[in-house]
């Protein structure tokens, strides 16, 4: 059995926080809103979707069966009886012998069976509109350049399926089905508390001793990327009791508290005992670095995670084990960003046995190989460099050294889990 105080891997991180996540209720949204989110119920279509079976192309509709014979040696002509734009109808019949002239959309006319595109019918006489006499050198295949009705969907049939995310595309496809108005699952409301006596909220110039806070703004920002809603609420003084007043307060109206700063086991570090305090302690120390000190538990049943301070541990805490939570508790059910293995541009040795997490570059060859640089500064206390990097290269746990050229597994964090490399 774990005690909440023993340092478990980042993987068991992830576990436990899943584990004590819930899917939050759902919101009806409209249809542009649940855009990137996840349907909480099956959407069916209103309709046949086409409603109605349409020209693919700008071109002639006719009896397949009049063009049997039709070959560049022995050519088959047809007269055109009618036009039919898109948006119109034709309600006349098309007798043997005869086409009728029809653009992209247009419904196809009840008794053609084939639309054959411009580009390959030559015209006999007239301008190729009602009234001339246009020639074919070769015979369509059966339903040629005609979309059906119902093609995409039937009419009652389940378009998008609970727990399927929206995508773009999705959002015209739903359009086209008639739902306008979507059940998804409510985007969590979250608490940023950032926990440090040292600190001064931007843009106040900090006096001796004192830093900005980066990390509230940072963590909404990844809030907000993970689907959430960031609630950044004030700093809070390293005191035991005005953490606790504040966590007590802000698990009142969130779904999700976290806070930076004052994980670790420094004289004024309280995030560990609050929690303890006030609910239940899961975990405090993981396997990775940066960012060892993380802690997690529940108050009042709703989880508070507490981040380090440092803002590239915090910021790896976050998007490691936080954003899992959060996506979980909206209904995604990927969980996994985007790896690619590359090559180390130089060697490194490793000190800590911790499993590392390298801010790096990614950059691709002429040979087509991928090469990722480390950053030069790994300081857990640099928010600039992650700006600069596009992946984070992973040192695996112990203390084996990695060799110039070395394949090494680099994670994508700006790519959303759902996309396969
Ligand atoms: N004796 C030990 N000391 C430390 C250890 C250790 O293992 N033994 N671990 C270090 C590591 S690694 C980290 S990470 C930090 C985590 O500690 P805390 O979570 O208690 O972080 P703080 O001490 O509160 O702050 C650390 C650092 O980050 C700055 N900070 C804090 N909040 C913000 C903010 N909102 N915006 C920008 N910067 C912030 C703070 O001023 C400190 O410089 O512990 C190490 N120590
Ligand atoms: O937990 Mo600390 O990052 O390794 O800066």
């Amino acid at each position: 059995m774990t005690a909440p105080t023993d340092m478990i891997s980042l993987e068991q991180a992830q576990e436990l926080i899943l584990s004590r996540v819930a899917k939050l209720d759902t919101e009806t949204v409209p249809l542009l809103d649940a855009m990137g989110r996840v349907a909480a119920v099956d959407l069916a279509s209103d309709m046949n979707v086409s409603p109605f079976a349409h020209a693919a192309m700008d071109g002639f509709a006719m009896h397949r069966e009049d063009l049997l014979e039709a070959s560049d040696e022995n050519p088959v002509e047809l007269d055109v009886i009618a036009e039919v734009p898109a948006g119109g109808v034709f309600e006349g019949a098309i007798g043997h012998g005869q086409c009728v002239r029809i653009m992209t959309g247009a419904a196809l006319p009840a008794d053609a069976d084939a639309v054959e595109k411009y580009e390959v019918v030559g015209i006999v006489s007239g301008d190729g509109k009602t009234g001339s006499r246009v020639s074919f050198s070769s015979c369509p295949k059966e339903r040629a350049n005609i979309r059906e009705t119902g093609e995409e969907a039937k009419a009652g049939e389940v378009v998008v399926s609970a727990g399927e995310r929206i995508g773009d595309a999705g959002v015209g496809f739903l359009a086209s089905c008639g739902v306008l108005e979507v059940p998804v699952y409510r985007r969590p409301r979250v608490a940023i508390i950032p926990i440090g006596s040292e600190l001064v909220e931007p843009p106040a110039i900090p006096g001796p001793g004192h830093i900005r806070n980066s990390n509230g703004y940072a963590i909404a920002a990844c809030v907000r990327n993970a689907g959430g809603i960031a609630d950044m609420h004030p700093i809070v003084p390293d005191t035991l009791e005005a953490l606790s007043a504040a966590v007590t307060k802000a698990v009142a109206d969130h779904d999700f508290v976290i806070t930076t700063g004052g994980a670790s086991n420094g004289d004024y570090d309280f995030i560990k005992p609050v929690v303890e305090e006030l609910g239940e302690l899961l975990m405090t120390t993981v396997n990775m670095r940066p960012g060892k000190a993380q802690t997690f538990g529940l108050v009042e049943g709703v989880p508070v995670f507490g981040l380090p301070g440092n803002p590239a541990a915090a910021y790896m805490g976050f998007q490691l084990i936080i954003r899992k939570g959060l996506r979980a508790m909206q209904g995604y059910s990927a969980f996994e960003h985007p790896h690619v293995w590359a090559h180390i541009s130089q060697g490194r040795k490793k000190k800590d046995s911790r499993r590392i997490f390298l801010r790096a570059t990614l950059t691709r060859g002429d040979d087509g190989q991928l090469t990722v640089t480390p950053a030069s500064n790994q300081s857990s206390g640099l928010f600039g460099v992650i700006q600069k990097s596009n992946c984070v290269a992973i040192m695996p746990e112990g203390f084996e050294p990695i060799a110039t050229g070395d394949l090494i597994e680099c994670i994508l964090l700006d790519v959303p889990e759902e996309v396969v490399l």
